[in-house]
C-alpha cells in the first residue's frame, strides 16, 4: 500500500550551517502517505536539526522542502503546522502553570488556522478537537490538572496530544520515548500503531532501537549532517558502516537476536 501511496514530503540536498558546522548536510528525504519513517544516529548527528529545519523552527541555509504540493522551505513554524506538519520536541514543551486541557486548548485553537490573539475565543470546533485529542492518548482523567504535576509519561502523551489537536497529516515525534520504562514505551509504541491506523503519516527520530525498528516501514540512519543509511528496519544491523559509527557490535548482535525472533511488527 505505501509503495502506491503519494509523496507528503519531499526534502532534497537540506543544509543547515551553524558557523562553519553543517549540522544538517546534503538531507533529502521522501515520505509517502501513511509511512512511519524512523531516523536514528549518534548524538549530535543532526536529527533534531533536520526536524527544527523542516517544521519551520530554523530557517534551512539551502535546500528545497515540499509539502503537501506546496513549497515550504523560508515558512515560519506556525504556517507549516497550519498546513498540516506538527511536531513533538525531545525536551519537556508545555505551559507547567497551565492545566492539560488548556495547553492542548492552545494548540489546536493556534495551529489549524491563521489567528489573532486579541480575538483569542474557543469555539464549538477547537474544543471538540481537544476533546478528541485527550481522549486519543488517554489523557481525559487529567485534562484539569496543572502541567506541573504531571509523571514524564503523561508530558510525552501531552506534547503527542497537541500535536494531533492541531489535525496534521504528517507527526514529527523527536525522541518520543526518551527517558520511559519498559512497559511506557509500549503505550507509546501503541499509541503511534493507532495514529497510523488512523491514517497519520509519521516521522520520528529515537534511539531506542527495539522501538525504532519495530515501528517503522523505513529507517534512515545520520551522522555528521548526513545520511549514511535508508532501508527497511532490518537491514540496520547488517550495514557495517552504521555498526561501526553507531550501533557497535553489542547491539548488532542483539537486534539481530530481535529480528530473527520475529518481534519486529512493522
Ligand atoms: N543553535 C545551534 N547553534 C550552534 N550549533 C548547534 C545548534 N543546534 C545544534 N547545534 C549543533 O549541531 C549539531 C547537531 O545537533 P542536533 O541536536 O541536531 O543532533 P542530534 O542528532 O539531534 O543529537 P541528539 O541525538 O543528541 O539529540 C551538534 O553538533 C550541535 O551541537
Amino acid at each position: 500500500m505505501e509503495n502506491g501511496a503519494s509523496v507528503l514530503l519531499e526534502c532534497n540536498n537540506v543544509v543547515k550551517r551553524f558557523g562553519s558546522l553543517a549540522a544538517v548536510d546534503g538531507m533529502s528525504l521522501s515520505v509517502r502517505s501513511g509511512e512511519i519513517v524512523g531516523i536514528g544516529g549518534p548524538n549530535g548527528a543532526g536529527k533534531t536539526t533536520f526536524f527544527d529545519v523542516v517544521t519551520g523552527i530554523t530557517p534551512a541555509t539551502e535546500g528545497q522542502m515540499r509539502f503537501d504540493g506546496q513549497d515550504i522551505a523560508g515558512l515560519g513554524a506556525d504556517r507549516i503546522c497550519q498546513l498540516g506538519i506538527a511536531r513533538t520536541f525531545q525536551l519537556n514543551a508545555a505551559f507547567e502553570s497551565l492545566t492539560v486541557r488548556e495547553n492542548i486548548d492552545i494548540a489546536a485553537y493556534f495551529g489549524r488556522a491563521k489567528r489573532v490573539v486579541p480575538g483569542f475565543r474557543l469555539g464549538r470546533e477547537v474544543r471538540e478537537q481537544t476533546e478528541e485529542a485527550l481522549a486519543f492518548v488517554g489523557l481525559a482523567g487529567k485534562a484539569d490538572e496543572k502541567v506541573a504535576q504531571l509523571a514524564v509519561l503523561d508530558r510525552k502523551l501531552l506534547m503527542i496530544a497537541g500535536a494531533i489537536a492541531t489535525r496534521p497529516k504528517l507527526l514529527f515525534l523527536d525522541e518520543p520515548v526518551g527517558g520511559l520504562n519498559v512497559s511506557e514505551i509500549d503505550h507509546i509504541m501503541d499509541l503511534i500503531i493507532r495514529l497510523k491506523g488512523d491514517g497519520l503519516t509519521v516521522v520520528l527520530i529515537e534511539h531506542v532501537m527495539r522501538f525504532l525498528l519495530a515501528l517503522s516501514s523505513r529507517v534512515l540512519i545520520m551522522h555528521h549532517g548526513k545520511k549514511i543509511f535508508e532501508g527497511p528496519p532490518s537491514g540496520v544491523a547488517e550495514d557495517q558502516v552504521v555498526v561501526e559509527t553507531y550501533l557497535g557490535e553489542g547491539t548488532r548482535k542483539r537486534l539481530k537476536t530481535f529480528f530473527s525472533d520475529g518481534e519486529a511488527h512493522a
